[in-house]
């Protein structure tokens, strides 16, 4: 294979570890109908991996060009492998779906990791699930419960539409170059019930009450409002449950 530098600005750190690289391909259980779509391809361990289990295709985004040489050199010889040569929020994945459902992987690139989850819930009509290797933080706050430190913006607005769950921890040294942090696979699959709402609006509604978080609610939602949905004006917005959020929104 020819060389290849890595770069901090684009996130890269290269899966080495066949193990971690099984397990999270396990986790999609391919079968030969799959649409893949692979987040961020570097030199193609991952791809490798999804290849072998033989979906119908797999789509490598990929934003740095100088690993295109190499991944277009390593899989050549696959006709169900297409390399998409732009940054992944230029890409419309309904264009790829072929009126089919489509399963979403990739070692993220931390630095931009949060906003492709975010994005991801726009796109949730055509997923049938996504795994992804992100920060552990990351996948703490995705998992938190009302009350706690990391309860945030991105627990609320991902759990209102997955069901999450934490695969493993995976250390740094599984990396080439290691990064700073430990990181965690987790797996996300629509809810059976997605709430039929403005997707846009409701993120912007929950993001502006995590703003100001020690702001007791009634400073920013009416009281009158809050009494009817059973919630107390002193409250903060780290006590809503998910449900909560969707009752105030509607
Ligand atoms: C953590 S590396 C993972 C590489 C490889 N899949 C692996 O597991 O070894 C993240 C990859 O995403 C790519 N990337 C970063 N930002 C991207 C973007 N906005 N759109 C598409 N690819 C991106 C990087 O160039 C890098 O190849």
């Amino acid at each position: 294979m020819k060389k290849f530098k890595t770069k901090k600005k684009f996130g890269q750190h290269l899966l080495i570890s066949e193990g971690v690289i099984k397990k999270i391909v396990d986790e999609i259980k391919i079968n030969k109908e799959d649409i893949i779509v692979e987040i961020g391809v570097g030199t193609g361990q991952l791809t490798e991996e999804l290849l072998k289990r033989n979906p119908k295709k797999v789509y490598g985004i990929e934003i740095d060009e100088t690993a295109y040489p190499i991944i277009e050199e390593r899989f050549k010889n696959f006709e169900n492998f297409i390399l998409i040569k732009k940054n992944f929020f230029d890409v419309n994945l309904y264009e790829l779906a072929e009126n089919n459902k489509i399963k979403l992987v990739g070692n993220l690139p931390y630095n931009v990791a949060s906003l492709i989850l975010i994005n991801t819930v726009f796109y949730i009509d055509i997923l049938k699930m996504s795994v992804f290797m992100i920060q552990k933080e990351v996948a703490e706050r995705l998992l938190a419960k009302p009350k706690t430190k990391n309860y945030s913006f991105l627990t609320v607005f991902i759990q209102t539409f997955f069901d999450i769950e934490y695969i493993m921890s995976v250390p740094a040294r599984f990396f080439s170059p290691p990064p700073k942090v430990t990181s965690a696979v987790v797996k996300l699959l629509p809810k059976k019930d997605i709430p039929d709402i403005d997707k846009k609006k409701f993120k912007n509604f929950v993001s502006s009450l995590f703003a100001n978080k020690r702001k007791m609610l009634r400073s920013k939602i009416d009281k009158d409002i809050l009494k009817k949905v059973g919630i107390e004006e002193t409250a903060r917005v780290d006590q809503l449950n998910v449900e909560d959020f969707l009752k105030l929104y509607k």
